[in-house]
């Protein structure tokens, strides 16, 4: 509605009302002198700001002559008054101030009625970022009862029957002093021979609880294992960074014990050096499914008869990313080439789904179920019960609830769709930037697009290596001198924070690096799609937050669960839309609750951020004085840069409509909440730092290019390739050095749009030919 009141305007303002305008009154004199003789009608457009006296100062519509201008400029009010009906926040604002980047203009009272603009507007429309705004609802955040786990016991690793030389090497070189609850309660399941079917909360020492035992056990063989033997454990795990982190902590707890050797199989890695290493012999073989898999089948030197220990580590996740069949693959491979004796599995994962209940049921006999959350107590105490042991005829929990460590603190912020990315950057420099304390921020993103169109944006803004880059001083005294950037060149110098990307269709190399660097720092914000949610321990990271939000409640704590690891400190922040409130219904629902951060909090931080900005031409003449004004401000920096550079719109418009698509996934149940229908994708394309309406960007294709489309296919069938989008999870199979995923798809798509230009030519052709033979 306020887009097309803002329309009006333009139309009112544009180069046919104003050459009407001067053609009337050829010179500033004639107005003025026109002015003085009441022929000229100040604008009622002003109705937007105005006060009640400047009205009464306004001649009625009625007194002033029936010229053509009046009769437009009449016509225009009658459209725009029913449209001022704002949003609260919006009124407030466009009672109090005007926008340094808006289109309205306040008419002044000592000049003659000028049209509002000055400047006619060619360019592509630009709507508010304070209009229009859906409401933000009152939310109840009343605290709901959490599921409480105890993350340390009173025990200790020497009160278990371990190896002196392995509890020298936790308690003395590895800091680990008291056991955490998993370890204590699966460490003499899993010691005992049993399969273990283990469910802790995140960061509760899940590791250590399967890879103390299964040392501890090969270190107990006589003769001696050799490493020629081959592997005695297989450990799989989804991602790559979650094998490399895996592999790690085996490689610490080996440490006493020389003559085991493990070894790590991934994705993106050369599998001839990996053949080489498997050659050479390795007894604890960690590896994402897919390149196990390939492993399993292709490399003759795997000797697969020693095999005692299977691991499905977060195992959801290996079923949620369609590894099911990989993972049943690993099994028949060991099925048929181990020796008689029996085999331990273990499953583990901060959240037992159905899947993984009933791949228990098929790869386990008897298994000791271990999960530390204490659900059935009344009390909610959280005391330590001991193992439950069921059958596996017993029913499973469908209902599941989910334990978030107790120390983690969890809000969400409700924020109309065109102000997200402003609340996002206002949120990401205060805590970056403007605090004291040191944050290490983690920002879960939908797609890969999404990911790295937001990095590219606020890696060109804030974060690109500058000449004479300044540290920011301490808040206090930034605040007080307000201090602004001395170099021409950029828009900021003083904002810079350590920015990192994360997801699947990385270069192996570049994930790892990525991992490492942001792993050893402390402080820094990551971007990343759910590649990073499961599994990786990332020291001191401080905030989370989720900028879209998952499609499933586990994912939701897998994400979270990155922070306020064993025992730590931290914070989450859940990014909803007003479409979007019942979200924190469902997870009260889970036994998760979340408290409110009012958007404003944040976005009021904005004020400390312009004054570090050097701001476009046009706003630099006057410096954003409230928060909407340096919100608005800030958002038009955005919306310049991506309008100015053809690549930044082009990756805009990809993360957009990857957005949409994404968007389109959530599960059935969730579809009342999530449902594209309930956004504004005007609003959307805003918050991507897009100028241009959706039609334009390309995910609503009109029903005659879908029909044009199918006849294409129908008329010429082409060859299957592979989705353009490679999974987060993906072994890797596809890559290869120095060329990613996502190039090769750039390339076969412009061969695509080349091959479907001509196929288009060669249709017409033949229609005219049908024609002129007609
Ligand atoms: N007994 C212990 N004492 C101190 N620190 C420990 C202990 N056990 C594990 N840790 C540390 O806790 C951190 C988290 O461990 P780990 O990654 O195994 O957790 P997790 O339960 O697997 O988490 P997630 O579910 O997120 O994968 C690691 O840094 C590990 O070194």
């Amino acid at each position: 509605m306020d887009e097309q009141f803002d329309m009006q305007l333009n139309i009112v303002s544009s180069g046919k009302l104003k050459t009407k305008y001067k053609q009337k009154f050829h010179s500033k004199r004639q107005r003025v002198k026109a002015k003085i003789a009441g022929k000229v009608h100040k604008p009622v457009i002003k109705t937007a700001s105005s006060s009640t006296s400047n009205n009464e100062k306004t001649p009625k519509t009625s007194d002033v002559n029936n010229d053509n201008v009046n009769k437009e400029q009449t016509k225009s009010v009658n459209v725009i008054k029913p449209k001022l009906s704002q949003s609260p926040l919006a009124q407030q604002h466009t009672k109090k101030h005007k926008l340094v980047a808006d289109h309205e203009s306040t008419p002044r009272d000592d000049l003659p009625a000028p049209p509002p603009s000055k400047v006619p507007r060619t360019g592509p429309f630009i709507s508010s970022l304070f209009k229009s705004n859906p409401e933000i609802p009152k939310m109840d955040c009343s605290s709901v009862e959490t599921i409480k786990e105890e993350i340390f016991t009173s025990k200790k690793f020497s009160d278990l029957p371990l190896n002196p030389n392995m509890i020298t090497n936790l308690e003395g070189k590895m800091n680990m002093n008291n056991m955490t609850t998993v370890q204590q309660l699966a460490i003499p399941q899993i010691l005992q021979g049993k399969d273990a079917l283990v469910k802790s909360q995140t960061g509760s020492g899940k590791t250590l609880a399967y890879a103390v035992p299964i040392v501890q056990k090969l270190s107990g063989i006589t003769p001696k294992i050799d490493r020629s033997h081959g592997p005695y454990a297989i450990v799989v795990v989804p991602t790559r960074e979650l094998a490399t982190q895996s592999y790690q902590v085996f490689m610490k707890i080996c440490k006493p014990f020389v003559y085991i050797v493990p070894g790590c199989l991934m994705g993106g890695e050369k599998r001839k050096a990996e053949k080489a290493r498997i050659r050479k012999g390795i007894n604890i073989l960690v590896g994402t499914p897919g390149r196990l898999v390939d492993h399993l089948k292709n490399t003759h030197g795997l000797i697969l008869q020693h095999v005692q220990y299977l691991v499905l580590d977060e195992a959801d996740r290996l079923l949620d990313m369609g590894y099911e069949k990989d993972v049943a693959e690993i099994i028949n491979c060991l099925e048929h080439n181990a020796s008689n004796q029996t085999r331990q599995t273990i499953l583990l994962s901060a959240t037992l789904t159905e899947g993984v209940e009933r791949l228990a049921g098929i790869t386990m006999y008897n298994p000791a179920r271990v999960s530390v959350a204490n659900e059935e107590s009344e009390s909610r105490i959280p005391v330590i019960k001991e193992i439950k042991q069921q059958s596996e005829s017993q029913s499973v929990n469908k209902e599941e609830n989910f334990a978030v460590p107790q120390a983690l603190k969890q809000h969400f912020v409700i924020t109309p769709c065109k102000l997200r990315l402003v609340t996002l950057v206002s949120f990401l420099l205060t805590k970056c930037r403007f605090s004291k304390k040191k944050n290490k921020i983690i920002v879960f993103l939908s797609t890969q697009d999404s990911v790295e169109f937001h990095h590219k944006l606020l890696n060109n803004i804030f974060c690109a290596k500058k000449k004479n880059t300044k540290v920011l001083k301490e808040k206090s005294e930034s605040l007080e001198s307000g201090s602004e950037s001395e170099e021409e060149e950029y828009h900021v110098t003083e904002l810079s924070f350590d920015l990192f990307k994360l997801h699947g269709d990385m270069l192996q190399k570049e994930r790892t690096q990525v991992f490492e660097k942001f792993r050893s720092m402390d402080c820094g914000v990551l971007l990343c799609t759910d590649v990073a949610a499961r599994g990786l321990d990332l020291p001191q990271v401080s905030w989370i937050i989720q900028y879209t939000t998952p499609g499933q409640t586990s994912d939701y704590i897998h994400r979270v669960g990155r922070t306020a690891r064993v025992g730590a400190q931290g914070q989450s922040l859940l990014f909803l839309m007003p479409t979007e409130c019942d979200y924190v219904q469902l997870l009260n629902e889970k036994q998760i609750s979340l408290q409110e951060m009012p958007m404003i909090n944040i976005l009021k931080n904005l004020m400390f951020v312009v004054k570090y900005l050097k701001l476009p031409e046009d706003a630099k003449r006057q410096r954003p004085r409230t928060w909407e004004e340096a919100a608005t401000a800030v958002h038009m920096l955005f919306e310049t840069h991506v309008a100015k550079h053809p690549f930044m719109s082009e990756l805009a418009r990809q993360a957009y409509q990857s957005f949409v698509r994404a968007y389109a996934t959530y599960p059935s149940h969730m579809k009342n909440i999530f449902s594209i229908k309930k956004i504004h994708l005007g609003h959307l394309a805003k918050s991507f730092a897009l100028q241009d309406a959706p039609g334009k960007i390309g995910v609503v294709q009109s029903k005659k290019f879908q029909a044009e489309k199918a006849q294409e296919k129908k008329d010429f069938p082409k060859k299957k390739f592979r989705s353009n989008n490679v999974s987060e999870f993906s072994s890797g199979f596809g890559s290869h050095l120095g060329v990613t995923p996502r190039h090769r798809n750039l390339q076969k798509k412009i061969v695509q749009n080349q091959q479907m230009k001509e196929r288009k030519k060669a249709r017409k052709l033949a229609k005219k030919t049908a024609k002129n033979n007609k």
